[in-house]
């Protein structure tokens, strides 16, 4: 979270503003006649006063109410109008923002993390724009005008509306710089202990089990007491400020009574200009008072935005790539070198690896020494630290995620599965018949498994399933949903770490099926059984890949008698 905002009050605005471009002339048009419209009432009071009361005709006050009633109708559309569009603009701004979110999620692994925290954001500039909390800024530009007519009125009375606009102004300049530190202080806070109730939630077992609760429940209650110190020293300011702004304009209300009675008691102005002046400075004041007192709403929409950055409200042009046949099957990793995102120095040093469909090789390491990592950048999910991974000829990395999906199976390591049913999370949450989700089931091993329960393929998973599935049940649905579609690439993160012994076997004659069919499979493991269907293993040693002949590496295993993959020396040569 920022300190300081990158862009002032104006600039925030103006960005706003072209994000919604496309509403912002009808929202003014509608303002425009909303704010003409609103002199309506002062006229009236004019009219009422000066004219039907001397001259007592009956037949013009009828005539007078009719149009002013009619006038009134008008305004009333011309409200609704606009607090439509800024609806619609606040459906807009969400979709847009939907959009690149779920783009720069695909690009860049640091985005999945920020996406809870950018949809609270989203949430705030959103409600700013359906709450039309956005109106009062489009009304200000009128508050001169209402103003000058004061001045038409008498001198006097426009000095005072001046110097109460000029005061307003200043109350809410100082309103800003007072509120913003404790509110940015507090959202802070806020964001600690959402972040703390998100791990408590996760860890129950843990926190249960090990009685970590007390520990748990100080720690949130003292950074909850923390912002609450916080949010009620600057809530008093806050108060204080919308207050002094609400009796500033009331107070200025009756000064413009108290100096209209005296004029009219020298005869210069008339009575219905007192009345008239005094809605009329009301009409001036009113968008300033209101965004006065929803100040805090204003600073925690601009530190929302400024969250969400350029990036994300960015319009889409909507152009969509050709999409690309069915690669051959010929996985190239290329002077590929591995690196977690934003890490600086490379985990896995430069290496060359061709691998043709039909074969299916295991990738070996001690824990921790980067199999993960290596697979997650050979799938597309992380960026290469330096190299290429290229499937058929094209760039993994330079190739739509949406398009290069289907010909790419992934189980990773800890396979988590897609709020839905289960056949919806096997099809990979788009459209398919149901004879090609049975089938991937039935080629993982899931298929019995999954006809047990009690809903069979419509079983809920995540927040609204009845009964949660076990690691062994949510590992095989991974792998079925990884084999749906017949991809070309099967990447698997020890795909039988939660599997009983059938299941295991299944699963690893399946794979050596799939390899045999012509798909490039490759597994990172440590069960001995995927090594001895393999043709070749890879072994990360030291920041090195080197290659091996799986028969010869299990021998020289048998022969040290040792299990450890660190141990492969004899029969490995390096990658080229
Ligand atoms: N998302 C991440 N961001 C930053 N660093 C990461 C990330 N994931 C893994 N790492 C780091 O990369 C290194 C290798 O981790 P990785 O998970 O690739 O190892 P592994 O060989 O698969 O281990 P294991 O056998 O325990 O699964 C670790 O030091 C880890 O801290």
């Amino acid at each position: 979270m920022r300190d300081t905002p990158s862009l002032s009050l104006m600039g925030w605005l103006r960005s706003l503003a072209s994000a919604i471009s496309a509403y912002i002339a009808p929202i003014l048009g509608f303002t425009i006649l909303a704010n003409l419209l609103l002199l309506v009432s002062p006229f009236y009071m004019l009219q009422v006063y000066d004219r039907i009361l001397t001259s007592g005709s009956i037949d013009t006050l009828i005539w007078l109410t009719v149009i002013s009633v009619f006038l009134l109708g008008i305004y009333a559309a011309a409200e609704v109008g606009r607090r439509r569009l800024a609806t619609l603009a606040s459906v807009e701004l969400d979709t847009i923002i939907s959009d690149n979110m779920f783009t720069h999620f695909c690009d860049d692994p640091q985005e999945a993390i920020e996406i809870p925290s950018r949809l609270r954001y989203t949430a705030r500039v959103k409600g700013f724009l359906s709450n039309q909390a956005i109106l009062p800024f489009f009304d200000l530009p009128f508050a001169p005008l209402f103003i000058a007519i004061l001045f038409v009125i008498h001198p006097l009375i426009g000095t005072i509306g001046l110097v109460g606009a000029v005061l307003m102004v200043v109350i809410a300049v100082t309103a800003e710089g007072a509120t913003r530190a404790t509110f940015l202080e507090v959202n802070q806070k806020d964001s600690q202990a959402f972040e703390l109730a998100l791990g408590l939630s996760r860890q129950r077992s843990a926190i249960v089990s090990m009685g970590l609760t007390e520990g748990a429940l100080s720690r949130w209650k003292s950074i909850r007491e923390e912002a609450h110190g916080i949010a009620l020293n600057g809530g008093r300011a806050e108060v204080s400020f919308a207050s002094s702004a609400k009796s500033v304009r009331q107070m200025l209300q009756i000064l413009v009574l108290g100096a209209g009675g005296a004029l009219a008691v020298q005869q210069q102005v008339s009575p219905g200009a007192i009345v008239a002046g005094s809605i009329i400075l009301g009409r001036a004041l009113a968008p300033i008072d209101q965004i006065v007192g929803g100040w805090k709403n204003i600073t925690s929409i601009r530190e929302a935005w400024d969250e969400l950055g350029e990036r994300v409200l960015r319009v889409n042009d909507g152009r969509a790539d050709m999409p690309l046949s069915r690669p051959d099957p010929i996985l190239l990793l290329d002077r590929l070198a591995i690196a977690p995102p934003a890490s600086e120095e490379a985990l896995i040093r430069p290496f060359r690896l061709q691998l043709q469909g039909g074969t299916l090789v295991t990738l070996l390491g001690p824990i921790g020494s980067g199999k993960t990592s290596l697979l997650q950048t050979v799938v597309g999910a992380w960026q290469p630290f330096s190299g290429k991974v290229v499937l058929g000829g094209r760039d993994v990395h330079a190739w739509a995620s949406d398009d290069r999906g289907p010909y790419v199976g992934y189980v990773p390591q800890g396979v988590e599965l897609l709020p839905g049913t289960i056949a919806q999370n096997i099809a990979r949450m788009g459209k398919a018949e149901p004879e090609a989700v049975i089938l991937a089931a039935q080629e993982a091993g899931a298929h019995a498994m999954i006809l047990s329960l009690k809903n069979g393929y419509d079983t809920l998973i995540g927040p609204s399933a009845t009964v949660p599935l076990s690691a062994g049940q949510t590992q095989l649905i991974g792998y079925a949903r990884a084999l749906f579609g017949e991809p070309v690439l099967l990447i698997l993160d020890e795909p039988t770490a939660n599997l009983d012994r059938d299941s295991a076997k299944h699963v690893i004659a399946s794979l050596k099926e799939k390899a045999e069919r012509g798909a490039i499979v490759f597994v990172a493991t440590h069960d001995r059984a995927v090594i001895e269907q393999s043709e070749t293993v890879l072994a990360i040693r030291e920041g090195g890949v080197i290659s091996a002949d799986a028969n010869r590496y299990l021998a020289s295993l048998d022969s040290s008698a040792r299990k450890d993959p660190q141990q492969i020396s004899t029969g490995v040569g390096k990658t080229a």
